[in-house]
């Protein structure tokens, strides 16, 4: 029996989207981390790979239209992905004729909704990020002499950085400086140092890099737990933009629209704060550039030698919507 995945993007990473209900028989644990790890390899997996595989099933949870699973490349599962979420949210929408709804996630189930087009061609949709939390025990970290890491230097991780650690609830490091004085490198090294288990962060941490451009402008650079260097992530432009409004209340306001540019494009997002209570929405474009048909005894073989995969005509909105963006960068 054929069965149907997507290639989609949210800021251009990029994704594999499988929806088990389609299955006769679902994946196994294991076969579905031993697809994620082979469909995104960039040379063993398919359209030259991608940053993870996002599984959605059904859910009986009041509200939601289906449940998300992410793993990474890796083979490692996260408990969230904001990037993801927005190309899980379109499909759901597309598939149920429904725009506003919830997504059961690993950790608690998400409010999302469609935007109105980022620009012409360009799908956009909100997604909530949550729970949010600063204590150690939560992403988890330690070795730090503290429980909490709010706008502090390690002068171990990088000169001229103040950093930020949170769980949203996946484990973000934030840092803010600027690019052009930070080490050129130091992104790549940080990453990779605290990328999985290490004496800091027990399960790996997602590392970014944020640069004030403006008053509620922001751009910020991943490099991702499980995955590397990445075009975005939605999550750590979230945790990014929490921490911008936290750290520098002179320049970013919380319920108010955060641009944030990221190497990929931009996405918008909105930190709302609850008596010390933190959400985010997160506002992007959810693109689906392939169609992947594929039999679902090779699924559960993991063999992706006859998949037929189609190109829709999406990318071209998408790079025009970047090529038009005005910061200068792109
Ligand atoms: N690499 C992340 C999961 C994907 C998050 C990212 N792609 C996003 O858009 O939030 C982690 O291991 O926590």
């Amino acid at each position: 029996m054929m069965v149907q995945l997507l290639k989609v993007h949210g800021s251009q990473n990029q994704f594999f989207i499988l929806d088990q209900t389609q299955l006769k028989n679902k994946l196994s644990d294991q076969e579905r981390v031993d697809l994620a790890k082979h469909i995104t390899d960039e040379k063993a997996g398919l359209l030259n790979g991608a940053d993870g595989l996002l599984v959605i099933d059904s859910s009986d949870h009041d509200g939601a239209l289906g449940s998300m699973e992410v793993i990474n490349t890796d083979g490692s599962i996260a408990s969230m992905c904001g990037n993801g979420l927005r190309t899980v949210s379109r499909y759901l929408s597309e598939k149920y004729g429904k725009d506003e709804f919830k997504v059961q996630t690993q950790d608690s189930d998400l409010a999302v909704h469609k935007e109105a087009d980022l620009a012409a061609g360009v799908p956009t949709f909100s997604v909530e990020i949550s729970p949010v939390s600063f204590n150690k025990e939560s992403l988890p970290f330690d070795n730090f002499g503290v429980d909490k890491i709010i706008d502090q230097p390690i002068p171990e991780f990088g000169v001229g950085v103040h950093f930020t650690a949170l769980a949203v609830p996946n484990p973000h490091l934030i840092g803010f400086g600027n690019f052009k004085t930070m080490k050129p490198d130091g992104l790549r090294v940080l990453g990779s140092m605290l990328n999985h288990k290490n004496k800091y962060f027990p399960d790996g941490v997602n590392v970014s890099f944020a640069e004030v451009e403006g008053p509620n402008t922001l751009f910020v650079q991943t490099f991702e737990r499980g995955v590397g260097m990445t075009n975005a992530c939605g999550t750590g432009m979230s945790a990014a933009s929490l921490a911008f409004c936290l750290n520098k209340p002179g320049m970013a306001e919380f319920e108010k629209t955060i641009t944030v540019y990221n190497p990929g494009g931009m996405v918008k997002t909105r930190v709302h704060n609850n008596d010390g209570d933190y959400t985010i929405d997160l506002i992007g474009n959810a693109t689906f550039t392939h169609t992947v048909d594929i039999d679902e005894a090779a699924l559960h073989a993991n063999d992706l030698s006859d998949a037929e995969v189609e190109e829709t005509n999406e990318q071209d909105a998408y790079d025009q919507f970047v090529g038009a963006l005005d910061n200068g960068r792109f």
